[in-house]
């Protein structure tokens, strides 16, 4: 294609990641290693081929997706086949890192013989590697089935937006740290690959990190768990609304995007744009 800028004489382009595959084992094997794991949400081909290629290690494929895409204020009803949808494009964009699809409200909460189907259906129709489902303790034995169908499974404790009418809202930290220590063993018991922690003290995360054999992975859980997550527009600055004091803007994308698109409406409404430069003679 010759539109791309020329490589640097590396013949790499610039900042671009190359390593092998993260699968399940080395995830698991970064914790005993002692190395940091990043991951971050994606939805879409381009975000997700960005991540993959400046090296996040796993690319999770949020059923936040209900808030950040499909603009509605839960996760609730997204569905299995919007997981898959998405899942697919994303899966296929990512080369290394480690991609997990979220099981959506109501799509393993049934029985374990709808969450094994369910699970099975994200790996046979997106080539994702594992699924996440919320819970620990309630969800141990759906975790066990799934896990014992040869599906890696990351269980999800603390914040469970999916519990949002349960809890009486998004957001609020969870504080019991022998309730959370407890889930989080319950899911490891059962078979879970990884834990991500939500919305709990950064101290109840560093026991749990200690207790666990499997990697936690935290997001608004402090500085001692073995991994971090973010939603990648917001770490993006794509979701200016959502300002939560654990998320760390890394870029201010929205003011750019609206910048620009100030800038393309006034050139066209001013007839500068297409200029001679744009146009074919
Ligand atoms: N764009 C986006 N990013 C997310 O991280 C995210 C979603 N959407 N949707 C699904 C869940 C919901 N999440 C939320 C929602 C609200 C707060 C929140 O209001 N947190 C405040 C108050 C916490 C408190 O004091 O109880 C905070 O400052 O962290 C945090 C996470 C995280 N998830
Ligand atoms: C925030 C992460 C952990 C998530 O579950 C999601 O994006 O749906
Ligand atoms: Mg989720």
């Amino acid at each position: 294609m010759s539109h791309h800028p020329p490589l640097p004489s590396s013949g790499q382009a610039e900042g671009s990641f190359t390593g092998p595959r993260m699968t399940v084992p080395r995830f698991q094997g970064a914790k005993i290693r002692g190395e940091k794991l990043a991951m971050a949400t994606a939805y879409d081909f381009l975000m997700a081929k960005a991540f993959d290629e400046s090296g996040v290690d796993s690319v999770l494929v949020g059923d936040s997706l209900g808030m950040v895409v499909q603009g509605r204020s839960s996760t609730l009803p997204v569905t299995i086949d919007q997981m898959i949808y998405h899942g697919e494009i994303v899966a296929r964009a990512c080369q290394r890192a480690l991609v997990i699809v979220d099981l959506p409200f109501m799509s393993y909460q049934v029985n374990g013989d709808q969450a094994v189907a369910n699970a099975g259906r994200i790996l046979k129709e997106t080539g994702a590697a594992a699924v996440k489902l919320e819970g620990g303790a309630l969800q141990a034995e759906t975790i066990r089935r799934i896990a014992d169908a040869d599906i890696p499974v990351m269980a999800h404790v603390g914040l469970r937006p999916q519990a949002m009418h349960k809890l009486g809202g998004l957001g609020r930290i969870q504080r019991n740290a022998d309730v959370i220590l407890a889930d989080a063993k319950a899911a490891e018991e059962a078979g879970a690959f990884g834990i991500v922690l939500e919305l709990i003290p950064s101290e109840i995360a560093e026991l749990v990190t200690k207790s666990l054999r499997i990697p936690t992975i935290g997001i608004g859980a402090g500085p001692h768990c073995d991994g971090q997550v973010l939603v990648g527009p917001d770490l993006l600055g794509i979701t200016p609304g959502f300002s939560p004091r654990f998320l760390k803007r890394f870029a201010e994308i929205d003011s750019q995007i609206r910048s620009a698109a100030r800038a393309y409406v006034q050139e066209v409404h001013a007839g500068q744009f297409p200029g001679p430069e744009h146009t074919h003679s």
